[in-house]
């Protein structure tokens, strides 16, 4: 189930997301202490967490961790963790504790026990998992048709994150490989947000509305999961 919350631009969009995930995690540090959320990377948050770096919140109670990760160093251009720390964990933000998912085993798949507990220990329970969506109706890193997608997917997955080997697409010959939060990690989170950008997503969205094979997009789990809300913000591009 989900609740489409659509705008007319993207400063109405910002303005409504931010105070949303602001309130609710000033809310989780009143009753619980601290917050953890695990956020997407991509392109279309940049100015969404530039935005929230400046809130005035108790970051020092914020644990900040990943939806997914590209499996390259931290270095390079596409590491999730670098768009992280370069747009959130700035100004009042920069009290916030990160924690990655990038580990120094070359192969994903060799990672996925070892952190899967790493990231039970130290993120879980999530209080928000932020999504994003691509026009091939992935998100995270459940990429269709991808390698590890049958076990991220499965309802009996018990690890916190999968290794996800994407196929080779028009776009990308040759995908880099990547972790992701297995879809019930994802499910678990109290709050889960997708927040997508512009008239082709939109044309996505109305084909995800439809029940189909989550093989083929992934994001339809998400999005027809009976006991979990999916709160989407939409707006098209400036
Ligand atoms: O690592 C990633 O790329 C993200 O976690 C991914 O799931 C992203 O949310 C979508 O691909 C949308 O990306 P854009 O926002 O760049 O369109």
């Amino acid at each position: 189930m989900w609740e489409l919350h659509e705008y007319k631009n993207q400063s109405a969009l910002l303005n409504n997301l931010t105070v949303r995930i602001s309130d609710l995690l000033c809310k989780q540090i009143q009753q619980g202490g601290k917050a953890s959320i695990a956020l997407s990377g991509g392109s279309t948050p940049k100015t969404l967490y530039q935005q929230l770096s400046g809130q005035s919140l108790p970051w020092q109670s914020v644990i900040i961790s990943l939806v997914d990760e590209r499996w390259v160093a931290e270095v390079n251009a596409s590491s999730n963790a670098r768009f992280i720390k370069n747009t959130l964990i700035q100004n009042q933000a920069a009290r916030a504790i990160f924690i990655g998912m990038k580990t120094s085993h070359r192969d994903v798949f060799a990672a996925a026990e070892s952190l899967s507990n790493i990231l039970e220990r130290h993120t879980l329970p999530l209080d928000l998992v932020l999504l994003g969506m691509g026009l091939d109706g992935h998100t995270a890193s459940l990429f269709p048709d991808a390698k590890g997608l049958t076990e991220a997917l499965s309802d009996t997955c018990r690890p916190v994150c999968c290794a996800i080997q994407p196929q080779p697409s028009a776009d990308d010959a040759n995908p880099t490989a990547r972790m992701t939060l297995s879809l019930n990690t994802i499910l678990s989170a109290s709050v889960r947000i997708l927040y997508i950008s512009g008239a082709a997503k939109r044309d996505v969205l109305e084909q995800a509305f439809i029940p189909g094979s989550v093989t083929d997009m992934p994001v339809r789990a998400v999005l027809h999961d009976s006991q979990t809300m999916t709160e989407i913000y939409y707006a098209p591009d400036d």
